[in-house]
């Protein structure tokens, strides 16, 4: 078994093929890259990502005709075994610090000197998503950033914590975090200890059935399917009027987010996006859900 696979897709680096990378990114995604290197080498644009040794080949070859169904003429894709220390090697030169909203910078560990004038999230994901190099992930944080009483809040699927670190550093009193994904839970661990946190947050393997409420707030970066499965487990878990920040979708894909959600007595106030990616921020009302019946 390979210790790592190291997948990677080439295509033409030309812009006026935006639509292509977006949608690259969004296949990658997909396969649980968590992260993504974006190289352009002369005319072609590649980009690359480590995927868990055990992840069968099989799955990486029906993956490959998925992607290769809508993107057979514009894309090559590969994969070849690769060790921990090629991607350990590779992420340090790859990942820059992150600005994110108008007040939060996300920091590589191991980089000395981060700036004084903003909220420093110093992080090291090791292999868990959330490094802020995704929209989603950004588009969260930014959400975070408008909310004016975080008060005590879920993070579901919490990856490598950084929301749930954040969500703590801009003043919020205590928060659970929950993910279905072992490297992810002792990502979000490590992360808060770099912080400090260890003492606010819960961390716990698993998904909702972890969590108990009132709370007021959950913020979930996962995947349209998921959420819009999870809108009732998140009405179990806020009080009234508490807040939601739902991510991981496209644009394309809200307005049956929105749908499942508001069954649940969500009020979308705001649709963030960013390429096409979007963010759903709004509230839970007593008086609608109520009135649903349920
Ligand atoms: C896109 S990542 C988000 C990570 C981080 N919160 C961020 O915003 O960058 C989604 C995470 O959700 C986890 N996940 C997927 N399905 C889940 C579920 N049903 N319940 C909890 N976590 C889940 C995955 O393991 C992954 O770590």
């Amino acid at each position: 078994m390979a210790d790592l696979w190291q997948v990677q897709v080439e295509t033409a680096a030309d812009g006026a093929d935006g639509e292509v990378e977006e949608t690259l990114y969004w296949y990658l995604t997909e396969l649980g890259l968590p992260h993504v290197e974006r190289q352009i080498l002369g005319e072609r644009l590649v980009l690359r990502g480590y995927l868990s040794g055990e992840t069968p080949e099989g799955v990486l070859q029906r993956w490959r005709e998925n992607v290769g169904e809508r993107l057979s003429e514009k894309a090559e894709i590969g994969w070849r075994a690769a060790e921990r220390r090629d991607w350990q090697k590779s992420w340090r030169e790859h990942w820059r610090p992150i600005f994110v909203g108008e007040r939060l910078v996300i920091w590589p560990v191991w980089l000395p000197d981060p700036p004084g004038d903003r909220l420093v999230i110093p992080l090291d994901p090791g292999m868990a998503f959330g490094t802020g190099e995704h929209a989603t992930t950004r588009l969260c944080l930014r959400a975070l950033e408008s909310v004016p009483h975080l008060g005590i809040f879920a993070d579901v699927g919490c990856g490598s914590g950084v929301l749930t670190v954040a969500a703590l550093k801009l003043g919020a009193g205590r928060g659970w975090a929950v993910d279905t994904d072992d490297l992810a839970v002792a990502s979000t661990r490590k992360n808060l200890q770099i912080n400090g946190l260890q003492e606010r947050a819960a961390v716990a393997h698993g998904s909702t059935e972890q969590l108990s409420g009132p709370l007021d707030g959950v913020v979930s970066n996962i995947l349209a399917e998921v959420i819009a499965d999870l809108a009732p487990e998140f009405r179990r878990l806020v009080r009234s009027g508490g807040w939601g920040i739902f991510s991981g979708l496209l644009l394309t894909q809200a307005p049956r987010v929105v749908e499942a959600l508001a069954g649940q007595g969500f009020e979308l106030s705001e649709t963030l996006s960013e390429g096409d990616w979007a963010c759903l921020v709004g509230r839970f009302s007593a008086e609608r859900f109520r009135s649903a019946g349920s």
